[in-house]
């Protein structure tokens, strides 16, 4: 089967040519897809010999070309974001993995929907904006959506094959336990938040990923859009979904039936095995994933998230229960701010007062077509801005 990952030179892409590698003779990679990472791409291409590589930036592209061309490979440059939707419906590609961080994902996740292929999503930013529509695309296009977030894939384990966007949601769910780290700042003094660096928040206890997602986990943003993406897979509204803070990371999520059991998905935090299991479903596949040692892991501690701390959490619940434009509002405010602080123009405990500025501005609306998610979200993005630069001149 061809695969396509798109993303491959970030923390998901590595670690799904590392599945890849493992099984050859089932999987073919047919194309990479990046921004501007060249070096790490050129690596991947001669590794992993795949007939095209996109990527997005023009000069990286030329540089690319070029060097792929003095070793000797045949895989062929593509550039643009054009070339990445391509891409995603091009039909040697069986298998999408959808893992370009942020909005910049959604046109290629909605391709590979509508072409309708097997998409391993990771890239929850792309749901959460777009929502219904995406699952409807899925619908409509036949495609086989797959969770890859290691919650959603552990809740998707949990219901026994109840494909997301199938209309086969299981019978008798009582109610879902989405697990939180609780990120690096599970204990720090709320005073102490105020001066934390991009380094500190992007020191993940359990996971080793990108610096957006990192920032998510540091301020529980990352636990709303998971909040949001849970309630669009699996069709639940915000109530029936509870967020558990669970420090050590070893049960991935839970699901309550209406007779009283609990199912959990555990497992060591590494992302190769939601990433195998997304691959291979309903086969198994070897990840390279270590043994469980669970008296090591041992005790396994769960309480219950504080939402003075961590105000992104009532924000995202809100805006679940809202629906319409207003996810998309809500992820693109979250993109500007968090980029935001990354390039130290705004203090980490400012990222929620940035969301909320742009929440309260926000007129609700349906989401009757994809312009008016990408209208919402130019819209918030640009508002975003504003309230970083008034933040920033608040706290000079
Ligand atoms: N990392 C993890 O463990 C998990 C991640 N996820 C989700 O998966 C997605 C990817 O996360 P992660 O791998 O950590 O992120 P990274 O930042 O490590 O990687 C992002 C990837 O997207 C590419 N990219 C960035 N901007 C663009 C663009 N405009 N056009 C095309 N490609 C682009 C990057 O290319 P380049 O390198 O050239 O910049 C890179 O390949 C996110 O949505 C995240 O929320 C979900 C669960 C766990
Ligand atoms: C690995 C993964 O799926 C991340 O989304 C992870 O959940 C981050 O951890 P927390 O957001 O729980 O801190
Ligand atoms: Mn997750």
């Amino acid at each position: 089967m061809g695969v396509a990952v798109l993303g491959s030179t970030g923390s998901i892409g590595v670690h799904t040519l590392d599945v890849l590698g493992r099984h050859r003779d089932r999987y073919r990679v047919v194309a990479l897809a990046a921004n501007s990472n060249v070096e790490r791409l050129r690596q991947q291409c001669l590794m992993y010999r795949p007939r095209f590589a996109v990527v997005v930036d023009a000069a990286a592209a030329d540089v690319l070309a070029q060097t792929l061309r003095a070793a000797g490979s045949g895989t062929q440059v593509l550039q643009g974001a054009q070339a990445l939707i391509q891409i995603a419906a091009h039909e040697d590609v069986g298998i999408v993995m959808a893992a370009i961080v942020g909005a910049a994902g959604l046109a290629s996740s909605l391709a590979a929907a509508r072409a309708g292929k097997r998409i391993l999503l990771a890239n929850k930013e792309a749901l959460v904006m777009s929502g219904p529509l995406f699952m409807q695309a899925v619908r409509e296009g036949g495609a086989t959506l797959v969770p890859v977030d290691s919650e959603h894939n552990a809740i998707f384990q949990c219901m026994a094959g109840g494909l997301p966007g199938s209309g086969r949601a299981p019978q008798g769910v009582r109610r879902v336990l989405l697990t939180a780290s609780g990120g690096p700042f599970l204990r720090t003094p709320v005073r102490a938040l105020r001066t934390v660096t991009p380094e500190q928040a992007c020191a993940h206890p359990r996971w080793v990923m990108g610096r957006k997602i990192s920032v998510d986990s540091a301020t529980l943003m990352n636990k709303g859009l998971e909040l949001i993406e849970a309630c669009l897979l699996f069709d639940l509204p915000p109530a029936q979904i509870e967020i558990v803070v669970h420090p050590q990371s070893i049960v991935h999520s839970l699901v309550e039936y209406v007779d009283g059991s609990v199912l959990a998905q555990m497992g060591n935090p590494d992302m190769r095995t939601p990433i195998a299991h997304a691959l291979g479903w309903p086969s198994r596949l070897a990840s390279g994933v270590e043994s469980l040692d669970i008296l090591r892991a041992a005790p396994l501690d769960f309480e219950a998230p504080d939402l003075e701390r961590f105000p992104s959490l009532r924000l995202a619940r809100a805006v679940a229960e809202a629906g319409g434009t207003t996810p998309a509002a809500l992820n693109a405010a979250n993109e500007i701010a968090v980029g935001a602080f990354l390039e130290r123009r705004l203090a980490f405990m400012d990222i929620p007062v940035v969301v909320e500025t742009v929440l309260e501005r926000h007129d609700e609306a349906a989401a009757h077509s994809l312009d008016d998610v990408l209208a919402a979200d130019a819209w918030a993005r640009r508002e975003a801005q504003a309230a970083v630069i008034a933040a920033a001149g608040v706290s000079a």
